[in-house]
Parts: C-alpha cells; sequence; structure tokens
C-alpha cells in the first residue's frame, strides 16, 4: 500500500501528450527542413527559368542593338559616299568635320576613322581615340577596339569606302560599350556587365569601380547569372554578364504561414487521428488500473469493478480488451474460488457440527477398520466412552445374530460399490441388544486407496416395531385383527401360484351375515362389533392354521381354503361355518342367532386370478342369499348372467315410474265371520316392456336397495288412495285395502307427513288404508319405527305386522308396537292341517292375537283344508289363491259388485262358504 503511495504517478495521457508534443516538434522540424529545401530547388529552378528568359531576352536586345549599330554604320557610310565629301582630299577632312557636327546627335557612334588604300588615315573622328594607336586593321578583324589608356571598350564596324579618285578606302565606327549603354539596355533588377576578354569594362550600375562589385555577386546566392556572347558568336571576347536577383517565389509572410499551417493542421489531424486514440487507450488502461485497485481493496466483484471492467473491454477488441477480458476472469475464476473457499470451510464446519451433533451415531475408521473417531450420539446410543472404542474393530459392537456369510457379503459389496445399508444387530456397553440402521462409506484417496470407512447408524428397533404394527394395520382388519381385503388378495396370489405349481385346488368362500343390519341398528354399533369379533373367532376355530379367514368390511367374511382335498372337502367347511355361526350368541345377556349366506368358488375352475375368483365367490354369495339365505351356494356361470340380468333391471327400475309401468294389483281378504270380502291387499306388478309382469319378490329388494322403493312407496299409496277415491264416487262398496310398507319408508323423516299429504290431497279417510310391515322392518330401529307407527295409528292407520312368526316375534316388542293385526306367514299355513309344528304355530299365533285382542289374518291359502283349519281356529280374515288371486283394480272392483249383486266369480264360490261354516270354524 505504502509503494503504491510513493510512487508518483506519471500517467499515459501525460507522457503520449508530451511524446505527441515532441513528435510534433520533429515532425515541424522536418516539415520546415524539407520545405525550405522544397522552396530552395523550387527557387532555384525558378531563378534557372528566369536567368535563361533573361540571357535569351538580352541576347535578342544584344542582336537588335548590333543591327542597328551596323545599319547605322552602313548608313553613314552611304551619306558620306553621296555627299561625295571624300572626293577632294583638301575639304575632306573639313566637310567631314562639318558632316560630323552636322550629324550631331543623330550619330550612335564615338569615333569614326576612314583610311585610304594604303591604310593611311584620311580622317580620324572622336577626341578619346588614340587614331594613331588604333590598330585599325587589327581592331577591324577583331570587331573590338579597347583604349590602351581609358580602357574603353569599342566596337567596331568597319567595311570599304569609295574616296572619288584616291580609289577606295577603309572606313571604322566605334560604338564605345560603356555604363550609358547597359544600363539603356538593362531592365529593371537586373544587373548588366560588359567583359572583354573576362574583364569588366563596363556595367548597368553606372558607378566607377564597379568592377569589382559587378565581379563579386558571383558568390551571392541571392544572383542568378548569365554570360552570353555580345555578337552572338562563339569565341567572342566580350560578353555581356546579366545578374538577376532571385526572386522569392513567396513572401516571409506566406512563407512562414505556409510552413506553420502544415504543422499546425497536420498536428490537429495527429491530434484528431492519434491523440484523442491515444487519450482513449490511455483511459482504458486507467479504469483498468482502477479496476485492478478496486478488486485488490474490495476482493469482490461491486458496480465500480464491473464499470472500470467494461470501460476498459470497450472498443476494440485489441490487446487491452484481453488484458480486460483476462482480468475479468480472473476475477471470476478468483471469486468462485474464494466462494468455494468459504463453501468448503463452512461446509468442513458443517461437517464437524455435523458429525458432532448428529442424533445418528457416526464412527469413523481408519484403513485397518480400526476406530478413529466417534460422535456423541455413538457414545449415547451404545454406552461406550470415546476412549473406550478409540483404536478397536467396530465388530466389537456386533451382537453376534448376523452370520460369518452375511458380513463376507456386506464387505463384498463395500468393496465393489464403496457403501452398503442395512439392518445389523448390536450389542449396547450393558448387554442390551438392539436392532440399528447401518450405513457403511468407504473414503478412498486420489489414488483410489482406501484411507477410511465412516459408519453411520441409528437405532431402529422402535421403528421396526411400528412398522411391523403399521403393515399390520395395514394388511389386517383392526376390529377383528383379521386379515384384510388387502392381504387376504396377497395371500390368494400366493396360493393361486403355489396352487399351479403343485396342482392343487385353492378354495374361497364369501360369507354375508344374514341379519347384521338388524343387529347393528337395533342393538348398537358395539353389540354389532362384539357379534363381528365373536363370528371371526367362530370362523377361525373352524379352519386349520394353514387357511385364512378375512374380514372385508361390514359383514363381509372370506375364507382361504388351502388345497381342499375335494370339493366334499370344502362343502364339509362352509356347512360347519354355518353351524358355528348359526351357534346363539349371548349379546347384552340376551341370546341372539344369526345365519350367514355363503358363496363358494374354487380355483382353477372358477376364475385363475384373486380379483375374478373374489369376485365370482361374492356372487355365488348373492345366490345363497337369494335362495333363502342360512345356506351356501357353489358358483356356476350362470350366476354371472343373474348378475348383469340384476343390472340390466336396476337400471329398468329406474326408468319404470316415469314410464309407468308399475300397476296395482288387489287381492281380496275375506272375512272368516261374514263369508264376506272385508278388503283387500295392494300388490304392485310391473309390467316390464321386455319381461312381461316382474314379480315385486325380485324388483322390490332391489328398489329397496337403491332408494327406489321411497318414490315408488309413494306412488303405490298415491295410486290406491286415487282408486279408493274413483270408487267410492263409483259407489262401489269400498273395502280397506293393506299396502306393504319397507323399511326404508318407515325410516324416512318425511314419510308420515307425505302420507297426511296423499291421503288430504285424495280426500281418502283413513280407516280405509292399512300398512302392512314385517317384524323385521320394525326391528331395524325400533325407536323411530314405534314413533312413526304410533302416528299413523293416531291418524286413524290401522297397522298390520306381515310373516308373523318368521322373524324373532317376542311379546315384548309386539306389545310396544301399536298393531291391529298379525299376519300369519304363508310358510305356516302351507303345511296345514297336516304339519303339526305349523298347526301348533299357527294355533299358538292365533291364541297370541287373541290374547292381546289383534285381528288375525292368514295369508297363502289354497286349500280349503286350510281354510277349513283356520277358520277352526279362530282366524279373523283370510286370503289365498283359494278366495282370489291378485287382480289389477276394474276385476276387483268387478268382484266386489258382483258380490254385492249377489254373485260371485272368485276362483272359490263365495257360497262354498256359508255363515254356518265359519260358525263350525
Ligand atoms: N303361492 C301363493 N302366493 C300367494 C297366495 N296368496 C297370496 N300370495 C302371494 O303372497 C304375497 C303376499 O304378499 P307379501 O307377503 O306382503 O309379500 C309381498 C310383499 O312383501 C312385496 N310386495 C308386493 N307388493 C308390494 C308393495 O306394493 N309394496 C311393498 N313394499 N312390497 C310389496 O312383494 C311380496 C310378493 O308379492 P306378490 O308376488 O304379489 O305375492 C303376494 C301374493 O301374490 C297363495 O295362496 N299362494
Amino acid at each position: 500500500m505504502g509503494r503504491t503511495a510513493q510512487v508518483k504517478r506519471d500517467s499515459i495521457a501525460r507522457q503520449a501528450a508530451v511524446r505527441l508534443i515532441f513528435s510534433l516538434g520533429l515532425f515541424v522540424a522536418l516539415i520546415a527542413v524539407s520545405t525550405a529545401q522544397i522552396y530552395k530547388t523550387a527557387l532555384s529552378k525558378a531563378a534557372e527559368e528566369r536567368a535563361s528568359d533573361l540571357a535569351a531576352f538580352y541576347q535578342s536586345r544584344l542582336a537588335q542593338l548590333e543591327h542597328d549599330w551596323e545599319l547605322q554604320s552602313r548608313d553613314f557610310k552611304v551619306r558620306i559616299e553621296t555627299t561625295r565629301i571624300l572626293e577632294s582630299p583638301e575639304s575632306a577632312v573639313v566637310n567631314l568635320q562639318a558632316f560630323m557636327t552636322v550629324q550631331g546627335t543623330n550619330r550612335r557612334f564615338q569615333h569614326l576613322v576612314i583610311e585610304d588604300r594604303q591604310r593611311a588615315p584620311v580622317f580620324i573622328y572622336g577626341s578619346e581615340l588614340d587614331l594613331v594607336t588604333v590598330p585599325l586593321q587589327k581592331a577591324e578583324s577583331a570587331g573590338w577596339y579597347r583604349h590602351p589608356s581609358t580602357g574603353d571598350l569599342y566596337r567596331i564596324f568597319s567595311g570599304p569606302i569609295w574616296l572619288g579618285d584616291a580609289g577606295m578606302g577603309r572606313f571604322a565606327v566605334f560604338y564605345r560599350l560603356d555604363n550609358a549603354l547597359l544600363q539603356q539596355l538593362s531592365t529593371p533588377g537586373v544587373t548588366l556587365a560588359a567583359l572583354y576578354n573576362t574583364i569588366p569594362v563596363a556595367n548597368s550600375t553606372g558607378q566607377r569601380g564597379l568592377e569589382q562589385s559587378v565581379v563579386q555577386p558571383l558568390v551571392s546566392d541571392d544572383v542568378e547569372r548569365r554570360e552570353v556572347p555580345w555578337s552572338g558568336a562563339r569565341g567572342d571576347a566580350t560578353v555581356l554578364r546579366i545578374d538577376a536577383p532571385v526572386k522569392a517565389l513567396f513572401s516571409r509572410t506566406e512563407l512562414a504561414l505556409g510552413v506553420s499551417v502544415i504543422p499546425v493542421f497536420d498536428g490537429f489531424i495527429l491530434w484528431l487521428t492519434l491523440g484523442t486514440w491515444l487519450m482513449r487507450q490511455a483511459r482504458r488502461i486507467r479504469d483498468l488500473g482502477g479496476a485492478v485497485e478496486e478488486f485488490s481493496q474490495q476482493r469482490g466483484v461491486t458496480d465500480r469493478l464491473q464499470q472500470w471492467i467494461h470501460s476498459a473491454k470497450a472498443g476494440h477488441s485489441d490487446e487491452i480488451h484481453q488484458v480486460g477480458q483476462a482480468f475479468e476472469n480472473m476475477v471470476q475464476q478468483t471469486v468462485e474460488r474464494d466462494e468455494e473457499r468459504l463453501q468448503e470451510e463452512a461446509q468442513r464446519r458443517l461437517a464437524a457440527m455435523v458429525f458432532a451433533n448428529s442424533s445418528e451415531a457416526i464412527l469413523i475408521s481408519d484403513r485397518h477398520n480400526l476406530i478413529l473417531a466417534v460422535n456423541r450420539a455413538f457414545t449415547e446410543l451404545t454406552g461406550y466412552a470415546e476412549a473406550e472404542v478409540l483404536g478397536q474393530d467396530p465388530r466389537m459392537l456386533s451382537a453376534g445374530k448376523e452370520s460369518p456369510a452375511f458380513y463376507h457379503q456386506m464387505w463384498a459389496e463395500l468393496m465393489e460399490g464403496g457403501h452398503w445399508s442395512g439392518e445389523v444387530h448390536d450389542r449396547r456397553k450393558d448387554g442390551t441388544i438392539y436392532l440399528k440402521w447401518l450405513s457403511i462409506a468407504v473414503v478412498r484417496d486420489a489414488d483410489g486407496a482406501i484411507t477410511n470407512y465412516v459408519g453411520a447408524f441409528t437405532d431402529i428397533t422402535e421403528r421396526k416395531e411400528a412398522e411391523q404394527r403399521v403393515l399390520h394395520l395395514a394388511t389386517h382388519d383392526t376390529l377383528t385383527g383379521l386379515p384384510n381385503r388387502k392381504l387376504l388378495l396377497d395371500r390368494l396370489g400366493s396360493a393361486i401360484t403355489l396352487s399351479i405349481r403343485e396342482q392343487r385346488h385353492v378354495g374361497l368362500l364369501f360369507l354375508d351375515l344374514d341379519n347384521f343390519k338388524w343387529v347393528n341398528d337395533s342393538l348398537g354399533h358395539a353389540s354389532g362389533d362384539k357379534l363381528l369379533i365373536a363370528i371371526g373367532e367362530r370362523l377361525q376355530g373352524v379352519i386349520r392354521t394353514s387357511d385364512t379367514v378375512a374380514r372385508l368390511g361390514g359383514d363381509e367374511f372370506v375364507v382361504l381354503l388351502m388345497h381342499p382335498d375335494s370339493l366334499n372337502d370344502v362343502s364339509h367347511v362352509a356347512q360347519k361355518i354355518i353351524d358355528a355361526v348359526a351357534q346363539p350368541l349371548d349379546l347384552n345377556g340376551t341370546d341372539f342367532h344369526v345365519t350367514t349366506s355363503m358363496g363358494i368358488c374354487v380355483f382353477p375352475n372358477d376364475g385363475d386370478n384373486p380379483e375374478t375368483l373374489l369376485q365370482h365367490a361374492d356372487t355365488a354369495m348373492y345366490a345363497a342369499k337369494a335362495a333363502g339365505r342360512n345356506q351356501f351356494r357353489y358358483f356356476d356361470t350362470a350366476m354371472n348372467q343373474k348378475v348383469l340380468e340384476r343390472i340390466q333391471l336396476e337400471q329398468d327400475l329406474r326408468q319404470a315410474l316415469q314410464r309407468s309401468e308399475f300397476e296395482v294389483y288387489y287381492q281380496p281378504k275375506l272375512c272368516a265371520s261374514t263369508n264376506d270380502f272385508c278388503g283387500a291387499e295392494a300388490l304392485i306388478r310391473w309390467n316390464h316392456p321386455v319381461h312381461g309382469l316382474v314379480s315385486p319378490a325380485k324388483f322390490i329388494p332391489l328398489a329397496e336397495e337403491n332408494g327406489i322403493i321411497i318414490p315408488l312407496g309413494e306412488w303405490i299409496i298415491r295410486s290406491v288412495c286415487e282408486q279408493i277415491g274413483r270408487w267410492r264416487r263409483g259407489l262401489v262398496p269400498t273395502r280397506k285395502i293393506a299396502i306393504n310398507l319397507s323399511a326404508l319408508q318407515l325410516e324416512s323423516d318425511t314419510f308420515v307427513a307425505s302420507v297426511d299429504a296423499i291421503l288430504k290431497e285424495t280426500g281418502t279417510p283413513t280407516s280405509l288404508i292399512e300398512f302392512e310391515l314385517t317384524e323385521s322392518m320394525v326391528l331395524r330401529s325400533p325407536d323411530r319405527s314405534v314413533n312413526t307407527l304410533t302416528q299413523f295409528q293416531a291418524m286413524g292407520i290401522t297397522l298390520a305386522l306381515d310373516d308373523f312368526g318368521t322373524g324373532y316375534s317376542s311379546l315384548s316388542y309386539l306389545k310396544r308396537l301399536p298393531v291391529n293385526t298379525l299376519k300369519i306367514d304363508r310358510s305356516f299355513v302351507e303345511g296345514l292341517p297336516h304339519a303339526k309344528d305349523d298347526a301348533q304355530i299357527v294355533q299358538m299365533i292365533i291364541a297370541l292375537a287373541k290374547s292381546i285382542r289383534l285381528e288375525v289374518v292368514a295369508e297363502g291359502i289354497e286349500t280349503e283344508e286350510q281354510m277349513a283349519f283356520l277358520k277352526r281356529l279362530g282366524c279373523d280374515l283370510l286370503q289365498g289363491y283359494l278366495i282370489a288371486k291378485p287382480m289389477p283394480a276394474a276385476a276387483y272392483e268387478s268382484l266386489l259388485q258382483a258380490r254385492t249383486a249377489g254373485g260371485c266369480d272368485c276362483a272359490v264360490k263365495c257360497s262354498l262358504y256359508p255363515a254356518s261354516d265359519q260358525t263350525q270354524a
């Protein structure tokens, strides 16, 4: 940290700026040098061009001058010749002198020399010229003459001239090449100098002693010099030197501006391109540095860190981006490693805590399986202190209940799969044995060598017991402790498998108690439960230990007979069961008789799987019930058909009311004393659209089972009442009509009210209505039934007890019931008068009825003997096919009217029963 603080920051941006400025300076210098060089080159080129131009210009001017001079000299010669001045030698000089004077300024030459044929001077004009010394001939040939003393240089134009009589002479004209001439020739800014045999003789500056100054500029860079021969001829001794100052291409300001604008502009461009880019890169590097610093301080991913990394990575995928990415990866990996380390630490701490505080006993042993560590739960569970077990083999804990083969198998699995779990019996320090659930794991190092074994275990003794209890509950009936349906099906499945293997039979007996519901409803559930437990015990007493008695629920029991030798065997057991069930049972101090109906099926004859066999046994049980109860029936396939029929019938029954398929028949009752019809029993008939008339014995139980009996019962009462109304209105001598009730109706809370409503609606006198009910119906819920019946009695409706003698006919109940009539069951009448038992029972019933002043009706009278016998015993009313079969209302009405009219068309002529017979009886 200190080091970071001490290091003086020198930012990349500053460094970049310094370098940028330096390189810019260098660049400016280079630009300046190269610009100067270029400028110089351009300048010298321009100067060269200008000097060449000037040379050409002056050459042409010199040519022009030469031409002028030549023309003038020729013209002068011609004029001298034409004036013939020279023809007279005496006056020639004077005339020439005068001529020259006249010419004045017209002439441009300074000297004139005329020589005769011998080259002797004839005339010399011009003061400066030392004509005597003029080697004219030599000068004439050179074209130039330089005065030896004055140093003046002259251009000579010569030629022949006519001297008259003297013949042809020579004349020469001298033009002086002086400063003035050069001044005339020169153009502004240009300095001209004439050199004769490289010696300066004149210059355009016009200053004396300028010769040297004319020579001096030769070394100057500012002057461009050219020399052209005066006459244009090569080898001319006289040359014109032209010194022209080198003209600047640009002004200093232009040059300075030009030189400075470029670097400034370049610098600007450089800044825009390289500078900003550099700054950006510098910022990215700075952000990267910020990220590194932030991470080193925070040691975690913060928003600032992410911003910095993001900023450093922004832009091109360059090296900085790569470094940023690498740093980001490093951060991520570091954070992950940190997290992992933290997690590992937390896990280690947790593991240590778990180990110490686990409710499971944990034991860690080394590779030789010697105990290294145990936790608190271990010491608590085993009773051994840590010091007692350290260094010991865990086998010291064993109760020795498992076989060596068990441990062999355990170690084999452990070595192969790395772990093992299972139940083991151990012994505590105090010697008690417990069952534990043990899980062992093998710990190996990186090379796969075993380093440790970790064993964790809990005492499962209680849990095991609880499990067994739960299992027992799940498979047994709680009330009786017998196997339930689930266990029965399991055992049946096993029995089938075994039977297939051994080619033997399995018997299945399905039992349903015939009158359990009555016991349950009348004596209460406690008695019902007692009965079921007792039945269960009795069943178990009858079968072998290999057989099974199961309770399916309610009053349904099933007996599974393992491998009966024959059907006889099965029947034998079945009968034994029926007998055992039928034994009187003491319930609350009273002996009760219950019976059972039993369906039997046999594997493999009646089904090949548990469900089918159970269903078929159930079907057979229904058949036994239908056949009169207290018996057993073997299943046959036709029974299945009956079940289907029953289902169909039930469906039809539900629709029969809406379709008006029911009709009430009336079976007359004969008054034994008056021999007159004194009423009838209403009996329902079902005109089935397919099966025709269906017996109520077939569909009434069905209607009771599915509840249709409630609306159907109401319909019967309403139909009877309406019929009575019609008869009354038609003055038919209506008598009392007995209507059968069902137990469900009696139990209905709304039944009394609905009867009352029907009677009121139809205006039926209650005295014309009698309700027939059976003893068993009343006994289903005695209190409620008695209450209901009392209400009917109060309304004026009489009550008849049907099927009397078949049930538990007890006087105590009879006394409580508000009945008016006892109806002797047909089964007793059937054997009359010969069957002694029946005769005695009938006699007893009649006597009993008389004793408590009840009216007695005998039903099912089919023979005269029966009728006579009953009459003799004092039976009040007689009913049976002998008197009349149940008939439609219209038939009954005709019968009544015929009777009133004195005739009778009933089955037995009423005349056969004169009043005297009754008295006899
Ligand atoms: N073999 C023979 N039979 C005779 C003789 N005299 C009468 N019967 C028959 O005996 C049954 C008497 O009715 P139940 O005992 O109340 O027995 C009735 C009754 O328990 C029930 N039942 C009939 N109609 C009704 C009804 O409207 N409501 C209710 N709840 N049950 C009804 O159906 C049972 C059977 O009725 P049904 O088939 O009509 O059979 C009637 C009747 O036709 C005879 O001399 N010989």
